[in-house]
């Protein structure tokens, strides 16, 4: 069963729609350029509302040691999503400081950027995979854009890693065939406009999942 982060919600309504789906992680983006971007009282009545009905991540920008103590704290998040420019000592830093379980995103464009992955294995709890900031783009995620999940075939098969970038209900039953990651992350593909998630776009891309897994399931039949 793959994983599902559904990122960048702001209320209650896509929050309830992507868990009656089976979304496992929820996102939270503290990053004031982003569309999706909610302060901390937000994102702690965001998360107060799930629950313990998924895991809840705060995603972030090479956090603040006052704002990675806020989040732990006040806001009382299960993950923090590192999606800056994090070294591998500031990441142990960041979970040692908090407790918290991290996720470092790290930027996939060729095959080379793959090399980067082996450092931060031993001090993250999980990998999130996603494609690099396009030029004029002032967000290091949400953009909406893939990279070429072929390169994914040349990883050590024990690197459980979150696939990321540009995911939508057309694409994921190719991304999941090719790249065959732990999990998936979504953001823009279930929006109607930035920053704006969409109901009917959540149910598609979950309903595209599960006829994903069903061919998968009938391609193990056969085999
Ligand atoms: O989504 C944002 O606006 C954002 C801003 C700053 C840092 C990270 C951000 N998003 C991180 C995510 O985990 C997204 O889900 C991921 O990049 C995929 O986004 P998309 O390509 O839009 O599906």
């Amino acid at each position: 069963m793959l994983d599902v982060k559904i990122c960048g919600l702001s209320t209650f309504e896509a929050i309830d729609a992507a868990i009656a789906r089976g979304a496992s992680h929820l996102g939270f983006v503290f990053f004031e350029k982003s569309p999706r971007h909610v302060d901390l009282a937000e994102m702690a009545e965001l998360v107060d509302y799930v629950q313990g009905r998924a895991q809840t991540v705060a995603v972030t920008v090479d956090p603040s040691d006052d704002l990675l103590a806020r989040l732990a704290g006040d806001v009382g998040v299960d993950w923090l999503q590192l999606h800056g420019s994090e070294t591998e000592r500031r990441v142990a830093e960041a979970k040692a400081k908090t407790g918290l379980k991290v996720m470092k995103a790290l930027p996939i464009a060729g095959i080379d950027d793959l090399d980067r992955i082996e450092p931060y294995r031993s001090v993250t709890d999980a990998i999130l995979l996603d494609s690099k900031r396009p030029q004029g783009s002032n967000l290091p995620g949400g953009n909406g854009l893939s990279f070429d999940w072929r390169l994914l075939t040349a990883l050590d098969r024990d690197v459980p890693f979150m696939l990321s970038g540009g995911l939508d209900s057309d694409n994921v039953e190719e991304a999941v065939r090719i790249a065959r990651p732990a999990g998936l992350d979504i953001s823009s593909g279930v929006e109607s406009a930035p920053g704006i998630k969409d109901i009917g776009r959540i149910n598609r891309f979950f309903d595209a999942l599960e006829r994903a897994r069903e061919t998968d399931v009938q391609g193990e039949d056969q085999s």
